[in-house]
């Protein structure tokens, strides 16, 4: 007899499966009407889509271009109408309740508050709406029979000059939303070690940051952004599998840097789909989530950009178990792994993990004893 342990969980299991989610942007995940309501509300004349469905599809044909750049240049119609307070709380709260909605418990969205001042809002009142947005979207989610806790990720957009502010902000607003930052955006040609002193202002200050790292670049930024930058996280850092050697045995061999990173449990902020479009990896199956799960380093499963990719935690996970057969069991691996590698403090993730995360993939699994249970006895009539 085969446990449901072995099993292919079902699409419905995977929406239920409580999910943790360390790396998803907000400017990233906007509903498609939601962006033409408030492109009409704001006067915001330049999308390239009216109708809802084909502005979705035009947002995920776009970013498919095999370039992070090509990428990027889809953010400027989903930032153009995030600026007013009332946008950024209302793509802050929907966020918070399709989040809700997809089965993620915990959630760590980011976004850079210096992509929305155009409309005359001050840093300080950007960070406020989203924060006021997520914690709508808590109550509409509890509301709805269903938990889910957001935190902020304050990010410094890594072409331009304002990390240290941003770094400073993200301080100041710790204890009321923020739990870290990040910097983001095209990684050719801007190192992390440009915005060294908005890192070292956060370590003296005792706070947390990830990097985007090793995505459209290879080992040299993921190393920059662990060693010069002492970034608790990497955002992406699927590259680190360059530093890994499979021979044709199957023995495996780990560089230095992939040693370091595997010995030292530092959290990889994995988003398969977007590294199929933006070329960091030719396909699913061969996305290195595969071995490094296999290597038991610390992966996560993420979304990245929800709109751009036109996915979702249940959509990234439904193609991993295809790919790669995982089952329950690899669901709660990728979600403790996403919990312990949190910014929340310690005991707050542990009972994330043992009062959600364990109960929540427990009633999953049981669920086969009691079908069992029903043909069994059928039978036995
Ligand atoms: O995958 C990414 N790599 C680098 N930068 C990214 C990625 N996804 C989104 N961004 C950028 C574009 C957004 O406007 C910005 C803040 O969320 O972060
Ligand atoms: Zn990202």
């Amino acid at each position: 007899m085969t446990s449901q342990t072995y099993r292919p969980p079902t699409a419905d299991q995977i929406r239920r499966a409580p999910k943790v989610l360390l790396h998803d942007h907000l400017d990233g995940g906007l509903r498609p009407g939601t962006i033409v309501e408030l492109a009409r509300e704001t006067g915001y004349e330049g999308l390239p889509e009216s109708e809802p469905d084909k502005l979705g599809l035009w947002f995920r044909e776009s970013a498919d271009s095999g370039s992070l750049e090509r990428y990027l240049e889809t953010f400027a119609h989903t930032c153009a109408v995030m600026q007013t307070r009332d946008a950024l709380f209302r793509v802050a709260a929907e966020c918070a309740e399709d989040l809700a909605l997809d089965g993620v418990v915990y959630a760590e969205v980011r976004y850079a508050p210096e992509q929305h001042l155009e409309g005359g809002l001050s840093l300080e009142e950007v960070v406020e709406a989203v924060n006021e947005g997520f914690k709508e979207g808590e109550r509409r989610a509890r509301q709805a029979g269903r938990r889910i806790r957001v935190g902020a990720l304050l990010t410094a957009m890594r072409h331009a000059a304002r990390a240290l502010e941003i770094a400073e902000l993200a301080n100041r607003y710790r204890d009321s939303g923020v739990v870290g930052f990040d910097i983001a955006g095209a990684e050719a040609g801007f190192p992390p070690t440009r915005h060294l002193d908005a890192f070292e202002f956060l370590k003296r200050e005792n706070n947390h940051f990830t990097i985007h790292a090793g995505e459209a670049f290879g080992l040299p930024s993921i190393w920059q952004a662990l060693q010069w930058c002492g970034a608790d996280r990497l955002g992406h850092g699927v590259r680190i599998i360059d530093d890994i050697e499979v021979a044709d045995d199957g023995s495996v061999t780990l560089g230095r840097l992939a040693s370091y990173v595997r010995d030292k449990r530092i959290p990889l902020e994995l988003c398969p789909s977007s590294n199929l479009q933006t070329g960091a990896a030719a396909s699913i199956a061969e996305h290195p989530i595969g071995l490094l799960r296999k290597l038991h380093f610390r992966a996560t499963v993420n979304t990245d950009n929800r709109l751009m990719s036109g996915t979702s935690m249940s959509r990234e996970f439904e193609l991993l178990t295809e790919a790669f057969g995982y089952t329950l069991d690899d669901m709660q691996w990728f979600s403790v792994n996403a919990m312990k590698s949190a910014f929340i403090p310690f005991d707050e993730r542990l009972a994330m993990i043992n009062d959600v995360i364990k109960p929540g993939y427990a009633e999953l699994k049981s669920e086969w004893l009691f079908t069992q249970t029903a043909t069994t006895s059928e039978s036995l009539d």
